[in-house]
C-alpha cells in the first residue's frame, strides 16, 4: 500500500512565506516522500518592501520589486494559488478560502505578515496614506501626480511616524519633490529612530536637515481632516493645513489571524515555541510579522524582514524534519545591522563591524538587497537592468 502524499499548505507569500516555499522546494525530499506544496496570497505578486519607496521616485520598476509569484514558482514544484484566507479549522485540518473553497493540509504554514493600523487617531483612515504594499504605493503615486500637476506653489506633505518607514519616505520624497515640496515629519517621541544604531541615526538626522524637512518632535497628531492636520504639542494644539498626510505607524495583525484560536500576545501576535511551531498544534508553523517569537538564546524577535528572511531557512527546515522524522531545529537569530534609503543616492548602513554613509552605503544597500532578492533568475534579470539602464540612459540623453 503506498501512502499519500504530505500536503504543505503556506498561507502569505511574503518574506516568511515566500521564502519558505523556495527553501522547502530545495530540501532533499526522497521521491516517494515529495510533498505537495501549496503558497496562498491575496495578491498576484510578492512586494520586496524594503525597495517600495524607489517605485515614487522613479528609481525601480515594479516588475524589479514586485515580480508575479507564478514568475517565481516556476520550476520549482511549488502551486501558487491567489486566493484570500478567511479562517483555519484546526480540527478538520483545512483552510478556508473567502471565495468558498477550502484547502487541506497536513502541515500548516502561517506567514501573512501584518497591516497598518488606520484607527489610532480619528480621521486616519479617510484621510491618510498608508505606505505598506503596492497598492498603497500606487494610491500615493497618484495623489502625487495630482498634486504636483496642480497649480500649487508648495506641495505641503505630513508623515506621521519618524520610524524607519517615516524617515526613508521622508527623503526620498524630499528628494522627489524638490523646490516644489514642503514636508514635516511628526514624531511622538524625542527623537527620530529611536532602535537604530547612533551611525545610522545621525546620518539620518543630517540628511533630513539637508533636505528640509522639518522635524516635529514630542507632538502627538489628535485628529486628521481632509486638508489639515492637527498636533498636540506641549499641551497645545496646532491645526495645520497639508495636502497629503503619510501614516507610518503600527503594525497589527490581520482580522483573521485574530480570530485563531491559539494563544497571542497583546498586539495579537500568535505565540510560538523556538522552532516556530503554534502552541499546541505541532503540525502548525508560525513566523514573520504575525509571530510572537523568542529564539534559541530567549530573544524576543523583532517584526522585520531580516527576521522573516531568517525564520524561512529554518520554517522550511523544520516542515520537512517533521515530515522526515528528523530532529527540528531551534531558530537562531542572527542579527547582521540594518539598511536605510536617504534619498535617491544616499543611504546609511550599519552592520558587522562596517559603517557607512552616503552614495557607498547606497551602493552596498542595492547590492546586499538584490543578493536577498527571491530567485537566482530574478537576481540575474534585475542585476542585468541595474548595470544595463544607466548605459541606456545615457546613451539616449
Ligand atoms: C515600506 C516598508 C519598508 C520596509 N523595509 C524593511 C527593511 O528595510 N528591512 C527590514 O528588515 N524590514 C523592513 N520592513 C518590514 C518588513 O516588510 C516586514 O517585517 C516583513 O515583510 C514581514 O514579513 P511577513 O512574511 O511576515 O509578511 P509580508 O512580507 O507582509 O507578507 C505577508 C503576505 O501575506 C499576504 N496576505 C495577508 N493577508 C492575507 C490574506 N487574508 N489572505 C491571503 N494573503 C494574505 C500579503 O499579500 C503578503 O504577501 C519594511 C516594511 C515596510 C512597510
Ligand atoms: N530600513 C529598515 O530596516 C526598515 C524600514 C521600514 C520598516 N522596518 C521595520 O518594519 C517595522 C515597522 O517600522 P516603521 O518604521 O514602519 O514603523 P514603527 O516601527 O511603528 O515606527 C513608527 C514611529 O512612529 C512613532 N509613533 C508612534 N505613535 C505615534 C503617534 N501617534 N504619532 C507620531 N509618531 C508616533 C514611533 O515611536 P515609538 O517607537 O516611540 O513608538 C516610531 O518612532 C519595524 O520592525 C522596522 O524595523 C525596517
Ligand atoms: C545590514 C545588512 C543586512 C541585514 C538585513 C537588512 C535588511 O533590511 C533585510 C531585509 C530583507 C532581508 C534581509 C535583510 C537583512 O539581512 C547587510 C550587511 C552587509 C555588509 C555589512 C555590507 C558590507 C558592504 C561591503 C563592504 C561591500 C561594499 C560594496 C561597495 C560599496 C562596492
Amino acid at each position: 500500500m503506498t501512502e499519500q502524499t504530505a500536503r504543505i499548505c503556506i498561507l502569505g507569500g511574503g518574506f516568511g512565506g515566500l521564502y519558505t516555499a523556495l527553501r522547502l522546494s530545495q530540501l532533499p525530499w526522497k521521491n516517494d516522500e515529495k510533498p505537495e506544496i501549496i503558497l496562498v496570497d491575496q495578491s498576484d505578486r510578492f512586494i520586496f518592501s524594503p525597495l517600495l519607496y524607489e517605485l515614487l521616485t522613479g528609481e525601480l520598476q515594479t516588475w524589479e520589486i514586485a515580480p508575479p509569484f507564478v514568475e517565481l514558482l516556476q520550476n520549482t514544484g511549488v502551486r501558487f494559488c491567489q486566493a484570500i484566507v478567511s479562517g483555519i479549522d484546526t480540527e478538520k485540518k483545512r483552510v478556508l478560502l473567502q471565495k468558498g473553497t477550502e484547502i487541506a493540509y497536513d502541515r500548516l504554514v502561517l506567514a501573512l505578515g501584518g497591516e497598518t493600523p488606520l484607527d489610532m487617531v480619528p480621521g486616519a483612515k479617510s484621510h491618510a496614506y498608508p505606505f505598506r504594499n503596492i497598492t498603497d504605493a500606487y494610491r500615493l503615486e497618484e495623489r502625487l501626480r495630482v498634486l504636483e500637476e496642480s497649480e500649487a506653489e508648495k506641495i505641503r506633505v505630513a508623515i506621521v511616524g519618524a520610524g524607519y518607514s517615516g524617515v526613508e519616505l521622508a527623503c526620498k520624497l524630499a528628494d522627489r519633490l524638490g523646490e516644489q515640496g514642503r514636508l514635516r515629519l511628526i514624531e511622538i517621541g524625542n527623537q527620530i529612530l529611536r532602535n537604530s544604531p547612533d551611525f545610522n541615526r545621525e546620518a539620518a538626522q543630517k540628511a533630513l536637515a539637508a533636505k528640509g524637512v522639518f522635524l516635529d518632535l514630542e507632538t502627538k497628531v489628535e485628529s486628521i481632516e481632509a486638508d489639515t492636520i492637527s498636533l498636540e504639542y506641549k499641551n497645545q494644539v496646532d491645526k495645520i493645513p497639508v495636502d497629503l498626510v503619510i501614516w507610518t505607524v503600527g503594525t497589527k495583525v490581520a482580522p483573521v489571524v485574530e480570530t485563531l484560536d491559539f494563544q497571542h500576545n497583546q498586539r495579537g501576535q500568535i505565540t510560538t515555541t523556538p522552532t516556530l511551531q503554534v502552541l499546541e498544534h505541532p503540525e502548525i508553523f508560525a513566523l514573520g510579522d504575525l509571530a510572537d517569537c523568542c529564539d534559541a538564546e530567549g530573544q524576543q524577535v523583532p517584526a522585520t524582514a531580516q527576521v522573516a528572511f531568517q525564520q524561512a531557512d529554518y520554517t522550511a527546515w523544520n516542515v520537512w524534519a517533521s515530515l522526515s522524522d528528523r530532529p527540528l531545529l531551534p531558530f537562531r537569530y542572527q542579527q547582521l545591522g540594518e539598511m536605510m534609503a536617504l534619498g535617491k543616492d544616499n543611504a546609511t548602513l550599519t552592520g558587522l563591524g562596517v559603517k557607512l554613509d552616503g552614495s557607498f552605503a547606497h551602493l552596498a544597500r542595492r547590492l546586499a538587497y538584490l543578493y536577498r532578492m527571491p530567485t537566482l533568475d530574478h537576481q540575474l534579470k534585475v542585476g542585468f537592468n541595474w548595470l544595463v539602464r544607466p548605459i541606456i540612459d545615457t546613451l539616449s540623453q
